[in-house]
């Protein structure tokens, strides 16, 4: 896992970062965040709290550029979260000295089940969608009632690969670590005082139980990032990409059917050419 991330460094792509340019990156996304409440009117902002990395790394730079104050934290559990991140996701906002609410989400969920009984119930992916667009509709609703700004917590990598839920974690005002790729993520919490046990958690979306990112992108995020920084983002072609990388052409070719096939989740939804 480490050897493509370190294979990547010799090839002059930048992929980790110096500890000088992980002090830029911490102040250049305070900057951002700071200015997109601004520039909004807005008083604070939103952040659903789920116990992993990427809400943890968010929770700590908003807090860093907004004050304990302006952030509004939500944790909000299903009946597939684990014990463990929702005891995280609390102990964060504790850490942060945040304000922050549990909404249990199930109830919602139960409701489109009940409603549209036919569906979802048996369909993991879609069942697991709803839970994703339930937290989506909590935020904006705290975000409407406070005059706040909903904060997104997507990194480049699921950007890039399309592992996100359409209008569900993607419904944000924004994504302040949205140009950082996974490994970076974590060299970033790493940086900014993020506990180990949070950085080292296995990532997942907990829309079942037992889901893993890893396992459902089908290879680890050090691969996935150092192909993504290569080949998609760099100059590398797929060939040379499979000989720096020593990784298997399958590997590259899975990676650019990811990027291919969620074309459609970064535009916005498109209308025939006026006529
Ligand atoms: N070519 C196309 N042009 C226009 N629209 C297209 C389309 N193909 C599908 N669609 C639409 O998109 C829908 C499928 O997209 P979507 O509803 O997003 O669902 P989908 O991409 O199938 O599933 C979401 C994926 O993101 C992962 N995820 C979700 C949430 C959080 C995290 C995490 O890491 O925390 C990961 C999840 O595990 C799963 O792999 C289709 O039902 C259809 O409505
Ligand atoms: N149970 C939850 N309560 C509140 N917010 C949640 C919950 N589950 C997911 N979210 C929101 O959806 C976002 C996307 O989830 P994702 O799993 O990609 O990130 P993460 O959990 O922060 O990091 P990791 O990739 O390490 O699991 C989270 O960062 C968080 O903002
Ligand atoms: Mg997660």
């Amino acid at each position: 896992m480490a050897e493509a991330t370190e294979l990547v460094e010799e090839t002059n792509v930048d992929l980790l970062l110096s500890e000088a340019e992980l002090e830029a990156h911490r102040e250049h996304i305070t900057a951002f965040i700071k200015g997109v409440v601004d520039d909004a009117g807005a008083e604070g902002a939103v952040l659903g709290l789920s116990g992993g990395i990427d809400s943890t790394l968010t929770a700590f730079l908003a807090v860093e550029a907004l004050g304990e104050e302006g952030l509004h934290g939500l944790v909000m559990p299903s009946d597939v979260n684990t014990e463990r991140n929702m005891s995280d996701a609390e102990r964060v906002a504790e850490m942060l000295e945040i304000e922050y609410d549990v909404l249990d989400i199930n109830p919602v969920v139960d409701a489109f089940v009940d409603v549209a009984p036919d569906h979802a119930a048996e369909d993991r992916m879609a069942l697991g969608n709803v839970r994703v667009r339930t937290r989506a509709v909590l935020n904006y609703f705290v975000a409407n009632a406070e005059s706040g700004v909903v904060l997104g917590t997507g990194n480049r990598s699921e950007a890039m690969a399309g592992y996100y839920t359409k209008y569900g974690d993607q419904a944000v005002d924004c994504n302040p670590i949205g140009n950082l790729y996974k490994c970076q993520v974590r060299q970033l919490a790493r940086h900014v005082g993020v506990p180990d046990e949070f950085v080292e958690k296995p990532p997942s979306a907990e829309m079942w139980e037992g889901q893993t990112d890893e396992g459902e992108l089908g290879l680890d995020y050090d691969t996935l990032d150092a192909i993504l920084a290569l080949h998609v983002d760099g100059p590398f072609s797929k060939a040379a990409t499979v000989r720096a990388l020593d990784v298997p052409e399958s590997a590259v070719e899975h990676v650019e059917e990811l990027v291919a096939t969620s074309e459609h989740k970064r535009h916005m939804p498109p209308a025939p050419e006026p006529r």
